[in-house]
């Protein structure tokens, strides 16, 4: 089965008004292949999600880096999946690696976000990730197979068409050390096998899984062939016209 390359831009907590509007600019007047070789997603911190909405071109999606698992309240400073979607958002990255260490989101909140975001119709990016120490010690499967079961535990089966999974080692988030193209390879191979054992083959088969972590114009092509590899997840580099460099790899590999 072939799976649609899927590239996303996390912008994280960074831009400025004018900052934004140029990137916006950038992206418009690229070159990206057109939605049917490739998703792009765009997901720039909630201040700036309406104004990116309404002017960047169609072609990219707009996603929110986060929501609440509660929905509308007394819950002071979160944002509920159900205003994301008055808003026009349709995707949500949930439970990356800095919510997960930073602000100390647990397995548990990141299975609620996942279950409350997909009731409400979206479209989701759960994040899993190993630290280094972990990786060094052989137990990266050990850190990725519970996350990915708290996941799993709060998809519907008729869900999983819209879940695309970020494997992020933290090692290799902002570091400028990035994964090997084998490592990653082997790593998304084996949580595609966790993923048949799991919740079943035909979701295996189907299921985007994508690499972040120091992804770039430079090494994207030889990430890209890697078959288990399906897209990106992109940090600093998103922020840069290499951005469209990026997309363009992933849709020349996937369509050979
Ligand atoms: O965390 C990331 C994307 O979510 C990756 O960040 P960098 O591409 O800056 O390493």
């Amino acid at each position: 089965m072939s799976r649609k390359p899927w590239v996303g831009g996390n912008w994280k907590c960074n831009g400025t008004k004018a900052s934004v509007d140029a990137l916006i600019k950038t992206l418009n007047e690229s070159d990206v292949p057109d939605k049917t070789k490739c998703d792009v997603i765009v997901a720039p911190s909630h201040i700036f999600l309406t104004h990116v909405l309404s002017t960047i071109n169609p072609r990219f999606v707009v996603s929110a880096q986060d929501c609440n698992q509660f929905g509308n309240g007394a819950y002071t400073g979160s944002h509920s999946p159900q205003m994301l979607k008055d808003c026009g958002i349709t995707t949500v990255i949930i439970g990356h690696s800095e919510r997960r260490d930073v602000f100390r989101e647990t397995d548990e909140e990141i299975g609620q976000k996942i279950a409350l975001a997909l009731k409400e119709g979206f479209d989701v990016v759960p994040c899993i990730g190993e630290h280094l120490a972990e990786r060094q010690a052989g137990k990266t499967n050990d850190v990725l197979f519970p996350q990915m079961k708290a996941i799993a535990a709060n998809v519907k089966p008729e869900e999983w068409s819209r879940v695309v999974i970020a494997y992020e080692p933290v090692w290799a988030i902002g570091t400028g050390v990035v994964a090997t193209p084998q490592q990653a390879q082997d790593t998304q191979k084996d949580l595609r096998e966790w993923i048949a054992k799991n919740v079943s083959e035909e979701v295996a088969k189907s299921v985007r899984i994508v690499y972040g972590g120091s992804v770039n114009g430079a090494n994207s092509s030889e990430l890209s062939s890697q078959p288990d590899v399906d897209g990106f997840l992109v940090g600093g580099a998103s922020l840069k016209p290499e951005f469209a460099t990026i997309v363009k790899n992933i849709a020349i590999a996937k369509s050979q």
